[in-house]
């Protein structure tokens, strides 16, 4: 069977985090970021450090099978792409932006010189609402061309802010899109080989991120009320305790506000409650 060939990152915000998830997944990933490619015969695929914005134009055409880049990225290169799994990282949105106070909607955008590197977001979202407008594409640093006269207002990718308020800058007109890394296929083509087993290591390590374990004791006579609690995903593990009365159960929980559901136990009844994280899962 020929190698999965996977297309990461190389550069930018979502380089690190895309080869954090790729080892926590179990493959080979790169020590020096120089490297462009990288095989990993073992499991059974190769991987291609390649420019965010390039990846859904190399899957897109077939020349690589998968690859991790943003939701942003994808619907801007216009690719014969298509998004198979969000993967939780490189969250942010894309805002239209103005001098602060002087835009307050989305009509407000006609007549007026936009800066993005977006522009096949940008061209879309005017072009879908009738607005004209004239749209410059700028390779980054996309804040400073309103200073410089350069343009009106900025479509870009906004994260804390902070880059905004440190130009004097507001948005305006809501999101235009949320964006996050995203695990992306050729579209309407055949599930590559071995592209399964790809996709279900990267969903248990997001089931991983997601979930921890929980195990505790419980009278036997209030189980009932403390597994609605704790569901599990399919379904909790009670078993006998060797204490008359007593069992142990044992369910996955999400992560966030595991605490809270800990102190409920324990009102319950429920002792010796431990917490553990898991490392990787198959569901
Ligand atoms: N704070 C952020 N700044 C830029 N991009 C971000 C940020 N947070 C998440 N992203 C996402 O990262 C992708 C942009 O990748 P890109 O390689 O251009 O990152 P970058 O940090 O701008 O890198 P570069 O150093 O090349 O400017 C987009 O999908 C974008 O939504
Ligand atoms: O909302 P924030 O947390 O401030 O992050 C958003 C900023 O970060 C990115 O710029 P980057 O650092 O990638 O520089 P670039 O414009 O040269 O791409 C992006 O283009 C915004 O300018
Ligand atoms: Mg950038």
């Amino acid at each position: 069977m020929p190698p999965l060939r996977i297309a990461v990152p190389n550069k930018g915000s979502l380089s690190q985090s895309a080869s954090e998830m790729l080892h926590e997944s179990g493959y080979r990933q790169r020590h020096d970021t120089r490297e462009l490619a990288l095989a990993d015969p073992e499991n059974g695929v190769e991987f291609f450090y390649l420019r965010p914005r390039d990846i859904a134009l190399y899957v897109g055409e077939g020349t690589l099978d998968v690859g991790i880049t943003g939701r942003d990225l994808l619907l801007d290169s216009g690719a014969h792409a298509q998004e198979v799994l969000s993967l939780g990282f490189g969250r942010s949105t894309f805002r239209f932006a103005g001098p602060d106070g002087a835009y307050d909607k989305i009509e407000d955008l006609a007549g007026r010189r936009i800066a993005t590197s977006y522009v096949g977001i940008v061209e879309r979202f005017l072009a879908d609402r009738g607005i004209e407008a004239t749209v410059t594409r700028l390779d980054g640093a996309v804040e400073t061309s309103v200073q410089l006269g350069v343009a009106d207002v900025i479509a870009d990718v906004v994260e804390t802010g902070s880059t905004l308020r440190a130009a004097g800058l507001a948005t305006f007109g809501g999101p235009i899109l949320d964006s996050e890394a995203v695990l992306i296929t050729r579209a309407g083509a055949p599930v590559p080989d071995g592209f399964e087993v790809f996709k279900r290591r990267l969903e248990g390590v997001l089931v991983a991120r997601t979930y921890v374990m929980m195990d505790y004791d419980m009278p036997a006579d209030r189980v009932e009320e403390a597994v609605a609690l704790t569901p599990g995903i399919e379904s909790p593990t009670v078993s006998p305790l060797h204490r008359e009365g007593w069992v142990a159960v044992r369910a996955m929980v999400p992560r966030g506000g595991a605490q809270r559901l800990m102190d409920e136990l324990y009102e319950l009844g429920a002792r010796g409650i431990l917490l553990t994280d898991i490392h990787a899962c198959r569901l």
